[in-house]
């Protein structure tokens, strides 16, 4: 493998991109979406406090019964609850409730129904579009003292991978905790030293697995959920396989708390890989950077664990703002691949192969490969830390979208043109294998004029190519109002029926995922 710590250049590989045709222009159809969106000027929407009840004294008396010492009314300690990780949502709750068991949260939210109370249900508080923040004084509810892994499954001595655990165990820790038994998660992301696995279920999280592991709709066997009215929803199935009627499941996943509260969680963790290999890449144009992907997933087949990139600015960010270090020479595109394989000198023939090709063929222009777990770490961290180098650089305006993989860097070089000098910064980086970019706008700091320029430049732009307009953060507070860019006014009425259903007075979550006007 030495021979690939580094490489060189030799010749341009062409291969002519498939076209793919935008969304037929229905003219009325666009502008309908257009106008529904402008009308509201939704960007610049601060939603109106509903009639929800205030706290009162003998509330916090039941609170205080039900959760003594861990009914927080101190404002201190509420502040940095009240605050989303980028600070750029702020609510003014008064109440911050830390129940321990299912049955206390079920308590909780019988109360708070029945007193017409809205609760803002709150993970590691990582999300990055004000899902898990009040926005009011909404009570928070949070996760954090329901940390306890349940089973973990076993026939005999042997271990089956399947995990159960309460909704507040922190992405890491249960990485350690099945890793020590031979497993790994199948979800990994940046925000994982903090972010809770119900939140990860609530916001349906992706992360650098996704492409191997597939998403929490496949790998999340059961839930717990506890309903608005306080009922405790048990489908904490551990089955591979159950068609028995409705997934009820899938309703939780990704609903960002505003349908119930996930209290526990029993997930398929794989197998830990005997042999892990990180190659880091330097590719001098994307249309290369494509052409790299389609040859890897040819070569590297069923051991590629990770197809993830990065621009020249998301490098020179890390480098400036956190003082890392690229360890190739200067490209204008980056990626990391990662294999993940059960024969250690398979899996090494393999990348060998592979890097070959792409290096004789041009298409990477240098690179360096890893094998020991701190080098791994090292080149996963300039992936993994640019959200972080984004907030040091200023205010930023994030977009989380899936396109069609041949545009997905388009809408970065647009976007560059589209802002001209507005912006400080214009990134682009995400999960090429999932066809999900990150583009990211900074400013020195909050801009009512640079907003209006990228909205909804940027969500018609991605309409257009078909694309989603959150392929994985979620809508929370700041993309509810678009979510007709991405869903028909069909489906966004079942969800405002789903909702009525199962949270009559709305109080789960208000002013989050669903739009303020569904038609
Ligand atoms: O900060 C972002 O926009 C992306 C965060 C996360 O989804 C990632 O892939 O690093
Ligand atoms: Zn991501």
């Amino acid at each position: 493998m030495a021979v690939f710590q580094r490489f060189q250049r030799l010749q341009t590989l062409h291969v002519a991109p498939r076209r793919l045709k935008p969304q037929t222009c229905n003219v009325t159809v666009h502008r309908t979406v257009t106008e529904r969106i402008q009308q509201r000027h939704a960007h610049d929407v601060v939603p109106t406090r509903r009639p929800f009840s205030r706290v009162t004294s003998d509330d916090l008396s039941f609170f205080n019964d039900l959760l003594p010492g861990r009914t927080i009314t101190d404002p201190d300690m509420l502040e940095s609850c009240n605050v989303d990780w980028l600070k750029t949502v702020k609510g003014s709750s008064e109440v911050l409730l830390r129940p321990k068991t299912t049955e206390e949260v079920s308590q909780i939210l019988r109360y708070c129904n029945k007193r017409n109370l809205a609760v803002s249900p709150q993970g590691g508080n990582t999300g990055l579009v004000g899902g898990s923040v009040p926005v009011f004084d909404e009570i928070i509810l949070s996760t954090a003292l329901m940390n306890r892994v349940l089973t973990f499954d076993s026939i005999l001595v042997i271990f089956t991978g399947i995990l159960t655990c309460q909704a507040g165990c922190v992405l890491e820790s249960l990485s350690q905790y099945v890793e020590e038994r031979d497993f790994i998660m199948p979800l990994d992301l940046g925000a994982k030293g903090s972010c809770h696995i119900g939140g990860n279920v609530s916001t349906n999280a992706g992360g650098l697995r996704l492409l191997r592991y597939g998403s929490l709709r496949g790998t999340v066997l059961g839930l717990e959920v506890v309903l608005a009215d306080g009922r405790v929803l048990d489908c904490l199935a551990k089955l591979r396989k159950d068609n028995t009627g409705y997934d009820m499941k899938q309703l939780f996943i990704g609903s960002e708390g505003t349908l119930g509260v996930v209290t526990a969680v029993s997930i398929l963790c794989p197998r830990k890989p005997k042999s892990v290999n990180v190659a880091f890449l330097g590719c001098s144009s994307f249309q290369n950077l494509l052409e790299t992907f389609q040859i890897c997933r040819g070569m590297l087949g069923e051991i590629l664990s990770a197809f993830e990139f990065l621009d020249a600015s998301c490098m020179s960010l890390v480098e400036k703002h956190l003082k890392l270090t690229n360890p190739i020479a200067e490209s204008p595109y980056y990626i990391v691949i990662e294999t993940a394989g059960s024969n250690a000198a398979h899996d090494e023939e393999k990348l060998h192969d592979f890097l070959e090709k792409v290096t004789a063929s041009s298409l990477v222009a240098d690179g360096t490969v890893a094998t020991e777990e701190a080098k791994i770490k090292a080149l996963w961290s300039i992936r993994e830390r640019i959200t972080e180098a984004l907030r040091h650089d200023g205010y930023t305006y994030k977009y989380d979208v899936s396109l069609p993989l041949e545009k997905i860097y388009d809408l970065v070089t647009d976007m560059r043109e589209h802002l001209g000098n507005q912006a400080k910064n214009v990134v682009g980086y995400g999960h090429v294998g999932d066809g999900n970019l990150h583009l990211n706008v900074t400013s020195p700091s909050k801009d009512e004029a640079l907003l209006a320029a990228i909205e909804p430049y940027v969500y018609e732009w991605t309409w257009k190519w078909r694309g989603s307009i959150s392929a994985e953060h979620g809508l929370g507070l700041k993309k509810r109002n678009y979510i007709y860019y991405s869903k028909s006014q069909e489906a966004v009425r079942l969800m405002r029926d789903f909702k009525a259903m199962l949270d009559p007075k709305g109080i789960l979550n208000p002013y989050k995922t669903l739009p303020d006007d569904v038609r």
